[in-house]
């Protein structure tokens, strides 16, 4: 199967046949193996509306430590809004977003992130004129809130933390296969290489939980898989990742969970395989059941 094949095309019209029998939650929120260990991540009733847009209402989804669980829907479906809430991008209407316990839908981004939650974004945010080292430097002063400039100009107050966030961001670009790049300006690199180089900047902010915006959108099957196996040794390492994907492929490898939106709401909460099978989750893709046949996957 190729990589277009396992990929889910969005099909809005098709979404918008579905819609009507979408609007009951189904399937078994918050009820996966995983979830037996109290949750990383809690969302519960969360709502997000933009004028007379709902692009998230009463949204529902959990993450156990050191899972993996992939947030899955057609195109605007309300995923990306769900992230920026948790990440603090964006402020809820109404609804909790529980991390180790504590509510923390009313902080600020900036705090959210050094209680240990990082992201990558959809539309890859690199800063202009760093080389590759430089930009996943910045995620370690983010997180010890020392003066990158500082360091970067090498003034003696900074010398210190500057040599350990380089050595950090070394040891990060070796993690994602980059570590040969270090030296050149980022925007120089390839698409899949700058997304790469995101993941290795929020990983430097020594997150535990990190938040993946479509971390293999415009990527080959191998770059794909690639990123899967590097988030599935994040995993290994105790790291818990909330990746929204559109490929079903990797998905269906690399995530233990599946959350699956549809119109802001929760549609679907299970198992890959669960989710995959599921009539509802078919539909809200393809409109009808025999299309929904191209949705499964082979090996
Ligand atoms: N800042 C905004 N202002 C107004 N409407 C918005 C804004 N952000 C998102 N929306 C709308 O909210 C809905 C959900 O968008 P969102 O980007 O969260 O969906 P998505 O599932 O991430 O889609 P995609 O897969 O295309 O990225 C869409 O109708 C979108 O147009």
């Amino acid at each position: 199967m190729t990589s277009s094949q396992s990929s889910m095309p969005l099909n809005r019209a098709a979404a918008h046949q579905a819609h009507g029998s979408v609007t009951s939650v189904t399937a078994r929120q918050g009820d996966h193996a995983s979830s037996q260990r109290a949750p990383l991540l809690k969302v519960q009733g969360l709502t997000k509306r933009f004028g007379g847009i709902a692009a998230v209402s009463e949204m529902a989804l959990s993450v156990a430590p050191g899972s993996v669980v992939g947030l899955m829907g057609p195109n605007g479906a309300g995923k990306t809004t769900t992230v920026s809430l948790i990440s603090g991008l964006l402020q809820c209407d109404t609804g909790t977003v529980e991390f180790e316990g504590a509510e923390i839908q009313r902080l600020p981004a900036h705090k959210i992130a050094l209680l240990g939650i990082a992201r990558t974004y959809q539309n890859i945010r690199l800063f202009s004129g760093m080389t590759t080292l430089q930009q996943v430097m910045s995620g370690y002063f983010a997180r010890s809130g020392a003066s990158m400039l500082g360091a970067f100009l090498g003034l003696p107050k900074s010398r210190a933390i500057g040599k350990q966030a380089r050595a950090n961001a070394l040891e990060l670009l070796e993690r994602v296969g980059l570590a040969h790049r270090a030296d050149v300006l980022a925007e120089t690199l390839s698409y899949g290489e700058q997304r790469r180089v995101e993941i290795a900047r929020a990983l430097a902010t020594n997150p535990r939980l990190l938040l993946l915006d479509e971390p293999t959108a415009g990527m080959n099957m191998q770059e794909a898989t690639d990123i899967g196996r590097l988030v599935h040794e994040l995993k290994d390492a105790g790291l818990a990742v909330l990746m929204i994907e559109h490929n079903v492929r990797l998905v269906m490898d690399f995530c233990e969970h599946v959350t699956v939106m549809n119109f802001g709401r929760l549609l679907a909460n299970g198992t890959p395989q669960e989710c995959m099978s599921h009539p509802q989750v078919k539909e809200a893709y393809f409109g009808k059941s025999d299309d929904a046949n191209r949705f499964r996957t082979s090996s």
